[in-house]
């Protein structure tokens, strides 16, 4: 059966959850009410099946004018090592593009898999201490996250922070 990928609607939030609600549970990626998926449903690209099933789901989320984040990439079981995540992420990846960032941060325990989509892991201090003051603003989970944050250690313990350049790659 064929799965397009395209923008998420409003009318995909509860099929987004649905998808990401057993690996939040299992602490794999970071669960959000449902009311922070319809506010930010502009960053997610879904995968939908011919029967309209959505089984993928992924976001960038835009962090400063060069950088970004790649959140929630998760596919269903039924379909997963078919190919599809790395379609998602390509697409994602063309998103950050079009949108003339030069890099795309993401916060993950798939290294191997983000890997092979050129991410690198994130050395201790990418950042530069302007635009550090500058992020640190932010009320944004994420952003903490990628910061590094002792108050977000909970939520990255065990996970890498890995970063991909785009541009020529
Ligand atoms: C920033 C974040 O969101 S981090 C969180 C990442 N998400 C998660 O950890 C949630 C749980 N995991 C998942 O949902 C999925 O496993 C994902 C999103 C990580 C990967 O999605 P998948 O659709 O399984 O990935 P995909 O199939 O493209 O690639 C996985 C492997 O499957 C195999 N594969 C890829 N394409 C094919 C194909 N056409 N046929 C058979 N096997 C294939 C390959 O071994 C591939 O490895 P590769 O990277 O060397 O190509």
């Amino acid at each position: 059966m064929s799965i397009q990928l395209r923008p998420a609607l409003p009318a995909d939030v509860r099929a987004i959850n649905a998808l990401v609600q057993p690996l939040a549970s299992r602490q794999i990626l970071l669960g959000k009410e449902l009311v922070v998926y319809y506010e930010a449903i502009q960053e997610f690209l879904v995968a939908e099946r011919e029967d309209g099933a959505i089984v993928g789901c992924g976001a960038l989320h835009v962090m400063w004018e060069d950088l970004g984040e790649v959140r929630t990439l998760a596919v269903s079981d039924e379909v997963r090592g078919t190919g599809l995540g790395h379609r998602m992420l390509e697409a994602l990846l063309e998103r950050a593009r079009a949108l003339g960032l030069d890099r795309v941060f993401c916060l993950t325990f798939e290294v191997d898999f983000f890997a092979r989509h050129g991410f690198e892991e994130m050395g201790p201090d990418p950042l530069s201490p302007e635009l550090y003051a500058e992020l640190l603003r932010s009320n944004d989970e994420g952003i903490a996250e990628f910061l590094d944050l002792a108050r977000v250690k909970p939520n990255t313990l065990g996970n890498t922070r890995m970063i991909r350049p785009l541009g020529s790659h």
